[in-house]
């Protein structure tokens, strides 16, 4: 069967599109140099035989997956570190970065994923400058190999909770590690299993017997050379997981393992050698990496997004099924509304957080050089926005990835896909680096404090600064403007609310920390309300800012899917709009409208929207989703790699079943 070049439906969709596809590849990459950047890494990646899974994953056994995961990691960062790669962990310049292609290699992670993501983060975020210089060196020439070892399997939650022990010992200078019970194990932290020889250890400081609360430690656990575990060290693996199965997540615990004093970062808190503890400006300076990692989650989020629905825009565009009209040809299932109403969504909400991605980024740095002179006011609203966004972005998306999935039918289904991996991996973000509803608590925390605050007068910061406006009730206002006001309305609606239910609560007798609990669901609506508020302000005001120097074709473009996003959230939280704001329901009907106009304006342009986020047929690893469009010859040469397809019968066939055919069993 000869082939043609590319599925003649792709082909025509590609003729209707509307705008310069590399312009808009340029700006989600963040400027056309990083573009470049990104594709020359890639044709090095992808052009190493060694890198390419001759099995599919999913036919190999656990240990397998892992030995493969090693081996890939191991040549991977070579390939990396020949082309100079450090961006996007250790010195971002820019806001791109190489995970996507990273990721790309493995459909289930790496081991190495947290030596890069936390462990040299850490070094060099809580190290002082003499310990960054000797560790950092050796980690970026992988001569060590580290994680971040936080969790333990009786608390990840509540940090203060965590059990494993850092004793310091005055006459011998060095600290204590111990694990003191079961639930004190270290458990979850990435390559910790079988792969790092060292990691950063969260443990509960003491001197004398006094508590000095959370530091951190760098830790050896496995000889250098051997890569047995040292004296004292329990480690290993934690076993199969949803996804992440060839991360390698381990456990560890302590049986009194001595370090030198210098192995506790000292950049906020130091110990002295007489064993004087000198107290960091901030106590929460300490857990400064999940901040950053929280925040970074944003974009992670938004590129799992964009990957599903790049596949499922595809194949949507190559399905044929069922009638529209009885006398014609079955359509593409992409004309079909429902689909457009399930796929083009995640496009606009894959923007939207791509872009509020790159703004978050921005504020971080800004705080960091603020902390790094000693100024640390906008701590809360840094803390708030990254728990917030992460919650927010994690599970938005994720939802959408699992709706790309199920638009896809069955062939959704097929580890082929990728969809499953996809969903996985993004699932995960709802958990790790705190779980969601813990970090809408968080926010809640600090909106319900500034909210306070602000009724004695003082200012509130940028994000909540619409606090002040007077709740006034004004005409419903279908514009972008508008529509951002009236979520802006829902967000201080649902946190005054909240704040008098506390209030309330309080009065009537409970104490504080009841009257909390009691009123938690709907502390998190407020918080998932501002987060809402921010978000739609954030990508509003990026896209009209890109607005001004991108072509007219682009920015109309743009537009459409900014529209998209907002007519369609007012639709989702219609019940909230009609609570909180003059929203009726003839506004809701021309709404409807306007949603419906938007899908059939954005349909021409929905290829060429997804293949701007030009991932490659490697980096999306999907028979449903490559630029060709030849899903039912891909999904037949895969099936045709399942080792039961090596013979024509199974041996289980003579050892099982005709035994049971005879009645001879
Ligand atoms: C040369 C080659 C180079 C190669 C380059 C390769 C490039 C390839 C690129 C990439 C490849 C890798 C790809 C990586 C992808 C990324 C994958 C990431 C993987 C991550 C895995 C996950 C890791 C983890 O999960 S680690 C564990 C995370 N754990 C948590 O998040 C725990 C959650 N719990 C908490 O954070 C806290 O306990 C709490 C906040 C819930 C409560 O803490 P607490 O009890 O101490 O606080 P309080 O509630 O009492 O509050 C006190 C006070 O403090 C404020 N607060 C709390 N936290 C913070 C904070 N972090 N910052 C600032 N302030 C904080 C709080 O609001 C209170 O304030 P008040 O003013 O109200 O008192
Ligand atoms: C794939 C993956 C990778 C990970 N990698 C690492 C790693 O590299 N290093 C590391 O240290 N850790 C890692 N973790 C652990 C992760 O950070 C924790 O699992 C996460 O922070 C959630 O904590 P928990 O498991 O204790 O959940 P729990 O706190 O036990 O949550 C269970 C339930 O209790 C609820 N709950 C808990 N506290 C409260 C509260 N105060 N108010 C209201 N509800 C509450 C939660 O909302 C949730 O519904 C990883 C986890 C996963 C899934």
């Amino acid at each position: 069967m000869t082939l043609k070049k590319v599925n003649p439906d792709l082909e025509k969709e590609r003729s209707t599109c509307t705008f310069n596809i590399e312009e808009l590849t340029n700006l989600l990459d963040t400027g056309a140099h990083c573009t470049a950047e990104r594709r020359a890494v890639e044709d090095k990646v992808f052009s190493v035989k060694e890198l390419k899974d001759e099995i599919p994953d999913e036919f190999l056994s656990h240990k397998e997956r892992y030995e493969n995961a090693i081996r890939k990691s191991v040549f991977l960062h070579k390939v990396l570190q020949e082309t100079g790669v450090k961006r996007g962990v250790y010195n971002r310049s820019d806001k791109s970065d190489f995970r996507t292609t990273y990721y790309s290699i493995f459909k289930d992670g790496s081991p190495f994923m947290l030596q890069y993501s936390m462990f040299v983060p850490t070094i060099l975020g809580q190290g002082d400058s003499e310990q960054v210089e000797l560790w950092y060196k050796r980690a970026l020439n992988m001569e060590i190999i580290g994680t971040y070892a936080q969790t333990e399997l009786g608390h990840g939650t509540f940090i203060r909770g965590l059990e494993t022990e850092a004793v310091y010992d005055e006459k011998t200078e060095e600290f204590i590690l111990n694990s003191p019970s079961l639930s004190s194990y270290k458990w979850w932290p990435g390559g910790l299993g079988h792969t790092t020889n060292y990691c950063i250890v969260m443990a509960q400081l003491k001197i004398k017997g006094k508590p000095y609360g959370m530091q951190p430690f760098i830790v050896q656990i496995r000889d250098e050379e051997t890569h047995m575990p040292l004296p004292g060290v329990k480690v290993g693996e934690i076993g199969a997981k949803l996804a992440f199965n060839t991360v390698n997540n381990g456990f560890l615990g302590f049986e009194h393992v001595r370090i030198p004093r210098r192995h506790m970062l000292m950049r906020f808190s130091q110990v002295s050698k007489d064993g004087k503890f000198t107290s960091s400006a901030n106590p929460k300076l300490a857990y400064g990496t999940m901040v950053m990692v929280r925040v970074t989650i944003v974009n992670s989020a938004a590129t799992y997004l964009s990957r599903a629905v790049t596949i499922a825009i595809r194949y949507s565009a190559v399905r044929h099924q069922s009638k529209l009209k009885q006398n014609e040809p079955e359509p593409q299932i992409l004309d079909y509304v429902t689909q457009q109403h399930k796929l083009f969504i995640g496009i606009a909400t894959s923007h939207a957080y791509m872009f509020c991605s790159y703004w978050l980024w921005d504020v971080y740095v800004m705080y960091q050089k603020e902390q790094n002179v000693g100024n640390f006011d906008r701590l809360p609203e840094l803390h708030a926005l990254a728990c917030c966004l992460k919650v927010i972005s994690s599970s938005d998306c994720t939802g959408l990835v699992e709706k790309c999935r199920m638009s896809c039918g069955g062939h959704g289904f097929m580890m082929s896909s990728n969809l499953p991996q996809l969903y996985g991996i993004s699932t995960a973000t709802c958990t790790y680096e705190g779980e969601n509803t813990v970090m809408l608590l968080q926010t809640a925390r600090a909106l319900v404090k500034a909210w306070e605050l602000g009724s004695r007068g003082r200012p509130f910061s940028p994000t909540m600064s619409y606090f002040a406006e007077k709740n006034v009730p004004s005409k419903w206002d279908s514009s972008l403007e508008g529509i951002l006001n009236a979520f802006q309305k829902v967000s201080i609606g649902k946190l005054s609310s909240s704040v008098s239910s506390l209030q309330e609560y309080t009065k009537s007798g409970l104490s504080a920390e009841d009257a909390w609990n009691k009123a938690s669901v709907q502390l998190i609506g407020a918080a998932e309300a501002w987060g809402r508020a921010v978000v739609l302000s954030i990508y509003k005001s990026e896209i009209e800012r890109y607005g001004q120097t991108v072509s007219p074709a682009l920015k109309s473009v743009l537009f459409d899917l900014v529209e998209l996003y907002y007519v369609h959230l007012t639709l989702e939280k219609m019940g909230d709009l009609l609570l909180y704001t003059q929203l009726s329901e003839k506004d809701v009907v021309s709404l409807r409208k306007k949603y419906e106009d938007l899908l059939e304006k954005i349909r021409p342009n929905a290829i060429g929207l997804v293949d701007a986020f030009d991932y490659r047929d490697e980096v999306l690893n999907s028979t449903l989703g490559s630029y060709d469009g030849f899903a039912y010859e891909r999904l037949m040469t895969e099936a045709m790699k399942s080792p039961l397809n090596a013979e024509p019968v199974n041996q289980s066939f003579h050892k099982y079943i005709k035994p049971l055919m005879k009645g001879k069993l």
